[in-house]
């Protein structure tokens, strides 16, 4: 049996060729798979959300596994920073949709795999008809509002969402399928303040980790497909790689969760950026913006200002912007007498998270003065200066 009902469906046992049969070889003889376990996985539909950090290693092994249908979502296109972690990305695909890259990926592999490419962004508008000719749904992004579509579309659908998440030298894993057990919403029923959470852009994450936890999430919907072992519904996997330590949580079913309990008062998707707080007035304008060619004109101009760059050391050793001084965000309480609050203050970091956070610790300290550079040295380099390096 498999944990799908769909797949049990199948009748099974013949339909492989000579060149499957080899290239299963290793399936086919354990007991627990045989030609029936590889036909289970040769009639399964995943559906990866990403094709990023998690998505990359995810892919590579289903589609080495045989599974027969693989739905990949992204709209992204691959970066040269991708590289150090997205392994189905090369680097002659910079530039290239990921989408594309990632067909090439899977194709070269295993031919066998049929291969359905979506790329957009996964929206309100688009999630139930995407996800819905699928068995199983891999949450391989890297997003708050992404992360809360793809639950609840998942729990309207009533289909398993294999769920992981990353971050610097840590990560999660779990399944959530509301019909067997909790959804994301019982364990995050409210998201986190927008800015709160650092991305991988800001914080940094090594670049092997998503491997591990992508792979678990492979691990996770094999399991599904077969019927084998326990699932890790109701359990989030912790994994610290510092301490190569792995921890497990009981979860609970919420029976009071919006989506998935007795009385859900959501019963359609809704707009997932407002819920997260992401694009409203209250975030945007939370503290005044300067562009980077503003910042340019002002530089060549004749009136002085405070330049301050919020980033640590190691990486102002990376890049700077001229003529600015550095005192970190972890040090900035530290050394708020070091600004004069009746001068204009511009404040920068890598993307511009961070100097916004110290643009309220400044406002906070009766600074009125004071303005955060919009898209911070990444877009002064990709708009200004390019022979800033980009990291
Ligand atoms: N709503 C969405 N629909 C489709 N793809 C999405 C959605 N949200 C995120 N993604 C994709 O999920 C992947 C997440 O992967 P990951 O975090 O490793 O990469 P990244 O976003 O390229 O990284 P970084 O933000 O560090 O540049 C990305 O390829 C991103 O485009
Ligand atoms: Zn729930």
């Amino acid at each position: 049996m498999s944990y799908l009902p769909r797949v049990n469906k199948v009748f099974p046992a013949a339909g492989f060729t000579h060149e499957e049969i080899r290239r299963y070889g290793r399936h086919l003889i354990m007991p627990e798979v045989t030609l029936e376990g590889q036909q289970k996985l040769k009639a399964a539909r995943v559906l990866a959300v990403g094709t990023g950090g998690l998505g990359s290693p995810l892919l590579l092994y289903l589609a080495a596994a045989g599974v027969g249908r693989l739905g990949i979502v992204d709209f992204d296109t691959v970066d040269d920073s991708n590289l150090q972690r997205q392994v189905l990305h090369k680097t002659r695909n910079i530039g290239k949709p990921k989408i594309e890259s990632a067909i090439e990926a899977i194709q070269e592999l295993n031919p066998n795999v049929e291969v359905v490419p979506y790329q957009t962004a996964l929206r309100s508008e688009n999630a139930l008809e995407i996800l819905q000719d699928y068995d199983v749904v891999v949450d391989g992004t890297d997003n708050f509002p992404t992360r809360y579509l793809v639950n609840d579309a998942c729990v309207l659908l009533g289909k398993p969402n294999v769920y992981g998440s990353i971050f610097r030298f840590e990560g999660q894993a779990t399944v959530f399928w509301a019909e067997r057990g909790p959804c994301y919403r019982c364990l995050y029923p409210e998201p986190p303040d927008p800015g709160m959470v650092p991305s991988c852009a800001e914080g940094g994450v090594l670049g092997v980790l998503p491997g591990l936890i992508g792979m678990v999430q492979a691990i996770e919907t094999v399991k599904l497909i077969l019927g084998l072992g326990d699932p890790l519904i109701g359990r989030l996997l912790l994994f610290d790689a510092l301490g190569m330590e792995f921890r497990e949580f009981r979860l609970r079913k919420d029976p009071g969760c919006p989506i998935c309990g007795s009385a859900p008062s959501i019963q359609s998707l809704v707009d997932y950026e407002a819920f997260c707080g992401i694009g409203t007035p209250a975030a945007a304008d939370d503290v005044p913006e300067i562009t980077v060619q503003e910042l340019k004109r002002r530089l060549d101009g004749a009136v002085e200002f405070d330049l301050i760059d919020v980033r640590e050391p190691h990486e102002v050793a990376i890049a700077q912007i001229p003529g600015a001084k550095v005192i970190p965000l972890s040090q900035f309480h530290q050394r708020i007498h070091e600004l004069d609050s009746a001068r204009e203050v511009v404040l920068f970091c890598k993307l511009g998270p961070r100097s916004a956070k110290a643009c309220r610790l400044l406002f906070d300290a009766g600074f009125r003065k004071v303005q955060n550079l919009a898209g911070g040295i990444e877009a002064w380099s990709l708009e200004i200066d390019p022979s800033v390096p980009r990291y």
